[in-house]
């Protein structure tokens, strides 16, 4: 089963483009306004209408407003939500979507505990930053942290062409997600970056007969 793809902090419908032309599985739009990646309803609505059949848009919130959640869920449509915050998992599934919840390693000893608190999430992803501080930073964390969850490990944090293979090989995670290591700048995606990324990915498959 080869590693699933997922860029994240798309705002743009050439990225979207090029996103849906390398074949990944999944693009992330960021709806928490104090990203740098933000993205509203009309233009989200725009880029997930581009999307082919069995691509997901992925809706990222952050302690949001129940209001704003359900705001975006009825004009943009996303197949999946990702909460970033704390959001307890009563919260995260009131929406009645599947949802991913990010692990904030930076702040969490124990992954298995904090996972177990999430019994209705789809998957985990496990990301460098703090509880409460913004992702999409390009840091990683230990790898050898990550807490062995089949396939609902997502891996995400600092990844990039350069290391995910090394990732790959240690964590073996269903998914990966990136948002920095493919960027020029904040919301900016590289068409290069996003090339040699997605080859990256599947080098580092073959290498270990996935
Ligand atoms: O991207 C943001 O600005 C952001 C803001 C608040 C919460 C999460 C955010 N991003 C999450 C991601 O983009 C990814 O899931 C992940 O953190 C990977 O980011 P990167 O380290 O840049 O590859």
């Amino acid at each position: 089963m080869s590693t699933r793809i997922k860029f994240c902090g798309i705002t743009r419908p050439q990225d979207a483009r090029l996103a849906v032309d390398l074949g990944i599985e999944a693009i992330g739009l960021v709806f928490t306004r104090r990203s740098q990646r933000f993205i509203g309803i009309s233009q989200a609505r725009e880029i997930r209408r581009m999307l082919p059949p069995f691509m997901m848009a992925v809706a990222l919130f952050m302690d949001d407003d129940p209001g704003w959640i359900e705001e975006v869920i009825a004009g943009v449509q996303p197949d999946l939500l990702q909460f970033h915050g704390a959001e307890p998992g009563s919260f995260a599934s009131s929406f009645s979507r599947r949802y991913v919840k990010a692990v904030p390693m930076a702040s969490v000893d124990d992954a298995v505990a904090y996972v177990g608190l999430h019994p209705a999430a789809s998957g985990f992803l496990l990301d460098s930053h703090a509880l409460g501080a913004l992702g999409g930073t390009g840091e990683t964390f230990d790898w050898r942290r990550a807490p062995r969850l089949g396939r609902s490990t997502i891996l995400a944090g600092g990844l990039t062409a350069d290391n995910v293979a090394q990732a790959i090989a240690l964590v073996r995670p269903y998914a990966v997600d990136v948002s920095s290591g493919i960027e020029t700048a904040p919301g900016i995606k590289d068409p290069a970056r996003m090339r040699r990324f997605v080859e990256a990915v599947r080098n580092a498959d073959a290498a270990i007969g996935k």
